[in-house]
């Protein structure tokens, strides 16, 4: 576990052999202009593991997975994602793992079973078996009705849920989501659970990133807390709680924020909200 006290932006050990995890990171650094937005993070995601990044808004968490999976060059520093090397042997790293990130390009007039054909057969896998998978996880994510819609016509929800499916189609070792259930009913929130921890209990990773602490204490096995660009605390959930709820560890770990007295004062019951009512009611005469 990083110990909070040190890690303030100071770089932290990481003894570990970065090839041995489901995915590593050592020393990723991320600056734009004067502002450094990843600062100098190590983290090992273990294999088998179901892992949760948090932080606050703008806490660099899109820019690291990112970098760890070479959609952003860093810096500094380097990522393994199943002991592959994702800058030097970038197609072994790809094969391995399954993406769900925002602002992919997404094939989107393409039917949701024909977009999981298309992957599938990009991912080079035979025709059958791309079929077959393609209808399970159609089914199992309870898309099945909408096969045969353009993906630009899904919602979000459903958009969220077929990138799922595309991320999951040539099974790999490594699943990494960035917020994947944004937008989801609680009825597929509960299956895509069920999914990531049948997939984990069958030696597959997931690391995902969340703002919703309930998904995070109930789904993963193992946290990372970062704010302003490095790692504030990391380890098993249980270590990270001490018995606390993930969200005052979170709220300790950041600093909370509180409304000041008289901010916003505007806001609400006003001679605004009187004339609007009087609006309202001129209306329905
Ligand atoms: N291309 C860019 N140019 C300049 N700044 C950027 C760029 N991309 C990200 N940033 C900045 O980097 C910081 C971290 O952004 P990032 O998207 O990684 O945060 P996040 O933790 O994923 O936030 P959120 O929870 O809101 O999604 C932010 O301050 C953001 O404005």
């Amino acid at each position: 576990m990083t110990d909070p006290e040190n890690s303030q932006g100071t770089p932290q050990i990481c003894p570990t052999d970065p090839t041995t995890q489901a995915l590593a990171v050592r020393g990723l650094t991320k600056s734009y202009g004067d502002a450094t937005v990843v600062n100098n993070i190590n983290l090992d995601i273990p294999k088998g593991a179901i892992y949760g990044i948090v932080g606050p808004n703008g806490a660099g968490k899109t820019t690291m997975l990112s970098m760890a999976t070479g959609l952003l060059r860093p810096n500094k520093g380097t990522a393994w994602i199943s002991g592959f090397n994702v800058w030097e042997e970038p197609n072994d790293a790809k094969r391995s793992m399954g993406l769900l990130a925002d602002g992919l390009p997404i094939f989107d007039r393409l039917t949701g079973k024909e977009l999981l054909t298309y992957v599938g057969a990009l991912r080079e896998l035979d025709e059958g078996i791309v079929d077959q998978r393609s209808e399970e996880l159609l089914e199992a994510l309870g898309l099945k009705e909408a096969a045969g819609k353009r993906v630009v016509d899904y919602s979000a929800g459903m958009t969220k849920k077929i990138l799922l499916a595309q991320a999951l189609i040539h099974n790999p070792k490594v699943l990494i989501l960035d917020e994947p259930l944004e937008a989801v009913d609680p009825v597929s929130g509960r299956l895509i659970q069920q999914i990531l921890k049948n997939f984990a209990q069958t030696g597959g990773t997931v690391v995902l990133s969340s703002h919703v602490m309930e998904l995070v204490e109930g789904l993963c096995d193992h946290v990372a807390i970062i704010n302003r660009g490095v790692v504030e605390i990391a380890g098993h959930v249980d270590e990270v709680r001490r018995g606390r709820s993930l969200t005052d560890v979170f709220v300790d770990a950041v600093g909370g924020a509180a409304l000041q007295e008289g901010s916003l004062s505007w806001l609400g019951a006003s001679e605004g909200h009187s004339e609007g009512q009087n609006q309202n009611e001129d209306r329905a005469e």
